[in-house]
């Protein structure tokens, strides 16, 4: 059984598929990332599901997801920004290399802009982030070895400091 080398967490728009690209490529391994995972297996986008299904579904496919995940991949994966609202995920979470990417709401709101992409921000974005991030803060910071803020720093400064956070050699 495989084991992620990292898990990354953080809310939308972070910088998870960006910086989780790179530091795959410094540790000369793969990406992965649960939200592909579960477009691809549903055939549909993010968006549709919650609007056909609604969260509660949404959840629990996602929840199905990252267990996969984690026991199939070895690289480097990055999790939905709400998978860690899940108590059973969070358990399968402890012991594992976990690095929480934060920002704060106007560094937020500059990366996610006003897109329907991501339909928990589709009305009041700044808003729904502040409440989100009450509600979800702490969940993060239980699950984190490590927690690397972003704000004004660029994607390889990021990687940089994850990967010292971390103590982690490139390949
Ligand atoms: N450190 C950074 N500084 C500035 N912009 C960044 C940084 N990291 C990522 N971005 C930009 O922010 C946006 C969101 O990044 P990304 O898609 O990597 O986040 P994410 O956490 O994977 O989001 P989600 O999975 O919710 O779509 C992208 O436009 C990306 O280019
Ligand atoms: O923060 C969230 O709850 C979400 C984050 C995204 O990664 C997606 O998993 C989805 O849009 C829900
Ligand atoms: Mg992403």
């Amino acid at each position: 059984m495989s084991s992620p080398v990292i898990v990354l967490v953080g809310p939308m728009g972070v910088g998870k598929s960006t910086v989780g690209r790179l530091l795959a490529e410094r540790l000369g391994t793969g990406y992965r990332d649960t939200d592909d995972d579960i477009v691809a297996g549903e055939g549909r986008s993010i968006a549709d599901i919650f609007v056909d299904e609604g969260e509660d579904a949404f959840r629990a496919i996602e929840k199905r997801a990252v267990r996969t995940a984690l026991a199939e991949h070895d690289g480097v994966l990055a999790l939905g920004g709400g998978a860690i609202l899940d108590a059973d995920t969070r358990a399968l979470l402890a012991g594992r290399r976990v690095v929480y990417l934060s920002m704060d709401v106007e560094e937020a709101v500059r990366r996610t802009g006003l897109g329907t992409a991501r339909p928990l921000l589709a009305v009041n974005p700044r808003k729904q982030w502040r409440a989100l991030m009450e509600a979800r803060r702490h969940l993060y910071e239980e699950v984190a070895t490590a927690v690397v803020p972003t704000d004004g720093r660029t994607p390889d400064e990021v990687t940089e400091a994850a990967l010292d956070a971390l103590e982690l050699k490139e390949a």
